[in-house]
């Protein structure tokens, strides 16, 4: 193909690196590349929570408009920062391979450890992990933490907090693997939806000879089904990023078995639902609306009207 693939990203290092990674697999297969840097609203506002903000497309809008007005055939995002429900006339062409989907604890402390009921000070703005942190560590304390990962360890290596609490993806992309000094169990802290995936995000225009080969050289087939799956059930909960749902798809190919699991948290901790479900792949993406459907009907439906009150209070 002659034709250039002009990718679109955020300009942070991690997003620079997705970018790049995108880049390479392209390239790999004999498509030029080029990457345009765009900034957003959520590279820009750093003195706010983004729950505050109102979060809902803070890191996507601007790219969003480039793919509208081809500026970018693609953009380049992490599945986990994609809202559930994409503008009209966009959708995601393709998922790259999964990377290990824990949340990781990084410090520069190697004898911190979450099981000694110690106060430690984690670092972390996520609802999610503040919420899980107080549910199953409530004696450990946490503190409001933005930025890009290099701003976070700075600030953790200045003393801010104790560790941090971060997606393993992020971490080992940006060459923090020595500083982890223990894994997340998936099982109950359980990441958000798309969390270690890479998503493409294109217009429902762009040519079918661009889309077939992004699709043939970046798309893997398994981390599609789990993607699919997971965001139609963020999509039926109407949760949105500031919210503390979690959800992690798995497919044992060889049973052709989609294995679920996910629910939502209060922001405080105490209430907690999950549910675990499984179906084949042709039947995964429902299985994900019907998560939804279940959740919500076992209390997650009062936890997520309480949490909305208590973030239109906040704002
Ligand atoms: N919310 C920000 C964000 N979006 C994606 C990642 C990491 C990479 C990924 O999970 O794909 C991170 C940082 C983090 O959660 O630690």
């Amino acid at each position: 193909m002659k034709d250039v693939i002009r990718i679109g990203t955020r300009g942070s290092a991690l997003a620079l690196w997705q970018a790049h990674h995108v880049a390479n697999l392209l390239s790999q297969g004999g498509v030029s590349t080029e990457i345009i840097a765009i900034e957003t609203q959520g590279d820009k506002i750093l003195d706010r929570s983004l729950s505050k903000i109102g979060s809902k497309g803070v890191f996507t809008a601007e790219l969003e408009d480039a793919l509208y007005n081809h500026r970018i055939d693609i953009a380049v995002h992490s599945a986990k920062d994609l809202p559930s429900e994409l503008p009209a006339g966009l959708e995601i062409i393709a998922f790259t391979e999964r990377e290990r989907v824990n949340d990781v604890l990084v410090s520069f402390n190697k004898s911190i450890s979450l099981t000694d009921n110690k106060p430690w000070v984690i670092g972390t703005s996520s609802t999610r992990r503040i919420a899980m942190l107080q549910h199953y560590y409530p004696y450990l304390r946490t503190t409001d933490m933005r930025g890009n990962l290099q701003t976070r360890m700075r600030k953790l290596q200045e003393g801010q907090c104790d560790a941090l609490l971060l997606a393993y993806a992020g971490v080992h992309r940006m060459n923090y693997d020595e500083h982890i000094v223990a894994y997340m169990p998936t099982d109950t802290f359980t990441p958000a939806v798309g969390q270690g995936s890479i998503a493409i995000e294109a217009s429902e225009s762009l040519e079918d000879t661009k889309r077939s080969k992004i699709r043939q050289l970046i798309n893997h087939k398994t981390t599609e089904v789990v993607l699919r799956t997971e965001r139609a059930y963020l999509n039926r909960l109407q949760g949105g990023c500031s919210i503390p749902s979690f959800g992690l798809a798995t497919f044992s190919t060889s049973e052709d078995l989609v294995t679920l699991h996910a629910g939502i948290i209060s922001l405080d901790g105490t209430r907690l639902v999950s549910k675990t479900l499984q179906q084949s792949s042709a039947n995964a993406e429902i299985m994900g609306s019907q998560m939804a459907d279940e959740v919500l009907s076992s209390g997650g439906a009062e936890i997520l009207r309480k949490i909305r009150e208590q973030q239109a209070v906040n704002k």
